[in-house]
Protein backbone atom coordinates (compact mmCIF):
# COMPACT_ATOMS: atom_id res chain seq x y z
CA UNK A 1 0.00 0.00 0.00
CA UNK A 2 1.46 3.40 -0.70
CA UNK A 3 2.50 5.39 2.10
CA UNK A 4 -0.23 8.73 2.75
CA UNK A 5 1.21 12.05 1.02
CA UNK A 6 2.34 14.39 3.70
CA UNK A 7 0.50 16.80 4.98
CA UNK A 8 -0.31 20.32 2.67
CA UNK A 9 1.79 22.96 4.23
CA UNK A 10 0.87 25.66 1.85
CA UNK A 11 -2.02 26.29 0.01
CA UNK A 12 -2.86 29.41 -2.14
CA UNK A 13 -6.27 29.75 -4.04
CA UNK A 14 -7.28 31.91 -6.75
CA UNK A 15 -4.85 34.22 -5.73
CA UNK A 16 -4.99 37.89 -7.53
CA UNK A 17 -3.74 41.12 -6.68
CA UNK A 18 -3.97 44.63 -7.81
CA UNK A 19 -2.45 47.56 -6.97
CA UNK A 20 -4.41 50.00 -8.29
CA UNK A 21 -5.88 49.43 -11.51
CA UNK A 22 -3.28 47.10 -12.35
CA UNK A 23 -3.34 43.17 -12.16
CA UNK A 24 0.21 41.78 -11.17
CA UNK A 25 -0.98 38.13 -10.10
CA UNK A 26 -3.99 36.51 -11.68
CA UNK A 27 -6.14 33.58 -9.98
CA UNK A 28 -3.00 31.99 -9.29
CA UNK A 29 -2.97 28.62 -7.69
CA UNK A 30 -0.37 26.59 -5.98
CA UNK A 31 -0.36 23.95 -3.43
CA UNK A 32 3.02 22.59 -1.44
CA UNK A 33 3.33 20.05 0.99
CA UNK A 34 5.85 19.12 3.94
CA UNK A 35 9.40 17.74 2.44
CA UNK A 36 9.04 19.48 -1.16
CA UNK A 37 11.11 22.20 -2.63
CA UNK A 38 8.62 24.81 -4.25
CA UNK A 39 10.63 27.28 -6.90
CA UNK A 40 8.79 30.09 -8.22
CA UNK A 41 9.95 31.38 -11.45
CA UNK A 42 8.88 34.59 -13.59
CA UNK A 43 10.40 37.17 -15.55
CA UNK A 44 11.09 39.97 -13.48
CA UNK A 45 8.36 42.13 -12.41
CA UNK A 46 5.64 38.57 -12.89
CA UNK A 47 4.75 39.36 -9.49
CA UNK A 48 7.00 36.55 -7.44
CA UNK A 49 8.21 38.78 -4.83
CA UNK A 50 3.95 39.93 -4.36
CA UNK A 51 2.86 36.49 -4.02
CA UNK A 52 5.17 35.22 -1.53
CA UNK A 53 4.21 38.20 0.68
CA UNK A 54 0.96 37.06 0.39
CA UNK A 55 2.03 33.74 1.44
CA UNK A 56 3.60 35.27 4.22
CA UNK A 57 0.82 37.13 5.42
CA UNK A 58 2.76 40.19 4.87
CA UNK A 59 0.23 42.08 1.98
CA UNK A 60 -3.31 40.96 1.53
CA UNK A 61 -4.49 39.67 -2.02
CA UNK A 62 -7.43 41.29 -3.61
CA UNK A 63 -8.97 38.01 -3.92
CA UNK A 64 -8.23 34.52 -3.18
CA UNK A 65 -7.20 32.94 -0.20
CA UNK A 66 -3.99 31.11 1.82
CA UNK A 67 -4.12 28.12 3.97
CA UNK A 68 -1.09 28.00 6.51
CA UNK A 69 -0.89 24.47 8.22
CA UNK A 70 2.70 25.05 10.18
CA UNK A 71 5.04 28.05 11.03
CA UNK A 72 6.87 30.20 8.46
CA UNK A 73 10.06 32.04 8.11
CA UNK A 74 10.64 34.81 5.75
CA UNK A 75 14.13 35.56 3.75
CA UNK A 76 13.18 39.09 2.08
CA UNK A 77 14.87 39.47 -1.33
CA UNK A 78 16.39 42.61 0.34
CA UNK A 79 16.85 44.21 3.55
CA UNK A 80 15.76 42.24 6.71
CA UNK A 81 19.24 42.93 8.42
CA UNK A 82 20.84 45.84 10.84
CA UNK A 83 23.19 47.87 9.78
CA UNK A 84 24.93 48.69 13.17
CA UNK A 85 24.14 45.07 14.75
CA UNK A 86 26.79 42.19 14.52
CA UNK A 87 26.03 39.01 13.21
CA UNK A 88 25.73 37.17 16.62
CA UNK A 89 23.51 39.90 18.02
CA UNK A 90 20.79 39.20 15.03
CA UNK A 91 21.30 35.83 15.63
CA UNK A 92 19.92 36.87 19.23
CA UNK A 93 17.62 39.06 18.31
CA UNK A 94 15.84 37.05 15.86
CA UNK A 95 16.14 33.81 17.52
CA UNK A 96 14.52 35.56 20.75
CA UNK A 97 11.81 36.59 18.48
CA UNK A 98 11.15 33.09 17.48
CA UNK A 99 11.24 31.74 21.24
CA UNK A 100 14.94 30.41 21.57
CA UNK A 101 17.27 31.23 24.50
CA UNK A 102 19.99 33.11 23.77
CA UNK A 103 22.27 29.99 23.74
CA UNK A 104 20.28 28.12 21.34
CA UNK A 105 20.17 31.13 19.05
CA UNK A 106 23.81 31.53 19.07
CA UNK A 107 24.44 27.69 18.55
CA UNK A 108 22.38 27.32 15.63
CA UNK A 109 23.02 30.63 14.27
CA UNK A 110 27.04 29.92 14.16
CA UNK A 111 25.91 25.97 12.84
CA UNK A 112 24.18 27.43 9.85
CA UNK A 113 26.27 30.19 8.98
CA UNK A 114 29.00 27.37 9.10
CA UNK A 115 26.88 25.75 6.99
CA UNK A 116 27.12 28.50 4.38
CA UNK A 117 30.96 28.70 4.55
CA UNK A 118 31.12 31.59 7.12
CA UNK A 119 32.71 31.77 10.35
CA UNK A 120 31.18 35.27 11.28
CA UNK A 121 34.00 37.50 13.16
CA UNK A 122 32.61 38.52 16.58
CA UNK A 123 32.91 42.32 16.19
CA UNK A 124 32.18 43.09 13.03
CA UNK A 125 28.42 45.31 12.18
CA UNK A 126 26.44 44.34 9.20
CA UNK A 127 27.36 47.35 7.19
CA UNK A 128 31.16 46.48 6.82
CA UNK A 129 30.06 42.66 5.59
CA UNK A 130 30.13 41.59 2.07
CA UNK A 131 26.60 42.17 -0.12
CA UNK A 132 27.52 38.31 -0.33
CA UNK A 133 27.57 37.54 3.38
CA UNK A 134 25.10 39.59 4.31
CA UNK A 135 22.67 38.07 2.17
CA UNK A 136 23.98 34.75 4.40
CA UNK A 137 22.77 36.01 7.38
CA UNK A 138 19.57 37.07 5.95
CA UNK A 139 19.33 33.42 5.27
CA UNK A 140 20.14 32.32 8.53
CA UNK A 141 17.73 34.90 10.20
CA UNK A 142 15.10 32.74 8.58
CA UNK A 143 16.32 29.46 8.96
CA UNK A 144 16.72 30.18 13.05
CA UNK A 145 13.51 29.13 14.67
CA UNK A 146 13.08 26.02 12.81
CA UNK A 147 10.33 27.03 11.04
CA UNK A 148 7.94 24.68 9.01
CA UNK A 149 7.45 26.66 5.63
CA UNK A 150 10.56 28.58 4.48
CA UNK A 151 9.63 31.66 1.95
CA UNK A 152 13.20 32.44 0.32
CA UNK A 153 12.88 35.68 -1.73
CA UNK A 154 15.71 34.75 -3.90
CA UNK A 155 18.22 34.46 -1.38
CA UNK A 156 21.52 33.91 -2.81
CA UNK A 157 21.93 37.10 -4.47
CA UNK A 158 25.46 37.90 -4.32
CA UNK A 159 26.54 34.40 -3.26
CA UNK A 160 29.69 32.67 -4.92
CA UNK A 161 29.83 29.45 -5.89
CA UNK A 162 30.57 27.61 -3.62
CA UNK A 163 28.07 29.34 -1.04
CA UNK A 164 25.87 29.19 -4.22
CA UNK A 165 26.57 24.87 -3.68
CA UNK A 166 26.35 25.02 0.18
CA UNK A 167 23.27 27.07 0.04
CA UNK A 168 21.05 24.39 -2.02
CA UNK A 169 22.42 21.18 0.23
CA UNK A 170 21.33 23.40 2.99
CA UNK A 171 17.87 23.27 1.58
CA UNK A 172 17.96 19.55 0.20
CA UNK A 173 18.94 18.73 4.38
CA UNK A 174 15.98 20.70 5.26
CA UNK A 175 13.93 18.95 2.77
CA UNK A 176 14.81 15.55 4.03
CA UNK A 177 13.85 16.57 7.54
CA UNK A 178 10.27 17.09 6.38
CA UNK A 179 10.70 21.26 6.00
CA UNK A 180 8.52 22.73 3.04
CA UNK A 181 10.58 25.13 1.06
CA UNK A 182 9.27 27.96 -1.10
CA UNK A 183 11.87 29.80 -3.69
CA UNK A 184 12.25 32.46 -5.81
CA UNK A 185 15.11 31.77 -8.16
CA UNK A 186 15.87 32.85 -11.80
CA UNK A 187 18.90 29.63 -11.63
CA UNK A 188 17.13 27.46 -14.31
CA UNK A 189 19.62 24.50 -13.78
CA UNK A 190 18.67 24.10 -10.44
CA UNK A 191 14.61 23.65 -11.69
CA UNK A 192 15.02 19.89 -12.23
CA UNK A 193 16.05 18.84 -8.46
CA UNK A 194 12.72 20.45 -7.05
CA UNK A 195 9.60 19.17 -6.79
CA UNK A 196 7.32 21.70 -8.40
CA UNK A 197 7.38 24.77 -10.42
CA UNK A 198 4.97 27.72 -9.81
CA UNK A 199 6.29 29.68 -13.27
CA UNK A 200 4.44 33.26 -12.86
CA UNK A 201 5.40 34.73 -16.08
CA UNK A 202 2.01 36.29 -17.90
CA UNK A 203 0.50 34.46 -20.59
CA UNK A 204 0.76 36.72 -23.46
CA UNK A 205 4.27 37.60 -21.84
CA UNK A 206 4.38 40.78 -21.35
CA UNK A 207 8.01 40.86 -19.82
CA UNK A 208 9.88 43.67 -18.05
CA UNK A 209 6.86 44.94 -16.50
N1 LIG B 1 3.41 48.17 -3.21
C1 LIG B 1 3.33 48.24 -4.55
N2 LIG B 1 2.62 49.20 -5.14
C2 LIG B 1 2.51 49.28 -6.49
N3 LIG B 1 3.08 48.41 -7.34
C3 LIG B 1 3.80 47.41 -6.79
C4 LIG B 1 3.97 47.27 -5.38
N4 LIG B 1 4.75 46.17 -5.14
C5 LIG B 1 5.03 45.67 -6.35
N5 LIG B 1 4.48 46.40 -7.33
C6 LIG B 1 4.56 46.13 -8.77
O1 LIG B 1 4.10 44.82 -8.98
C7 LIG B 1 4.87 44.20 -10.01
C8 LIG B 1 5.41 42.88 -9.48
O2 LIG B 1 6.44 43.16 -8.54
P1 LIG B 1 7.26 41.99 -7.85
O3 LIG B 1 8.33 42.63 -7.03
O4 LIG B 1 6.32 41.07 -7.18
O5 LIG B 1 7.88 41.25 -9.12
P2 LIG B 1 9.00 40.11 -9.22
O6 LIG B 1 8.46 39.05 -10.13
O7 LIG B 1 9.39 39.68 -7.85
O8 LIG B 1 10.18 40.89 -9.95
P3 LIG B 1 11.79 40.68 -9.95
O9 LIG B 1 12.10 39.42 -10.71
O10 LIG B 1 12.27 41.89 -10.70
O11 LIG B 1 12.25 40.67 -8.51
C9 LIG B 1 5.95 45.18 -10.42
O12 LIG B 1 5.55 45.85 -11.60
C10 LIG B 1 6.00 46.15 -9.27
O13 LIG B 1 6.37 47.42 -9.69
Amino acid sequence: MAAPAPPVRLRATGITKKFGRREVLSNVNFEVRAGEVAAVIGSNGAGKSTFLKICAGLISPTSGRVEVNGSIGYCPQAGGTFDFLRPSEHFVLFGRGDGLNRDTALTRGREMAAMLGWEPEPKVQARHLSGGTRQKLNVILSTLGGHDILLLDEPYQGFDRGTYTDFWEVIWRLRDTGRTIVVITHMLNTMDRVDQVLDLTPTGSERNR
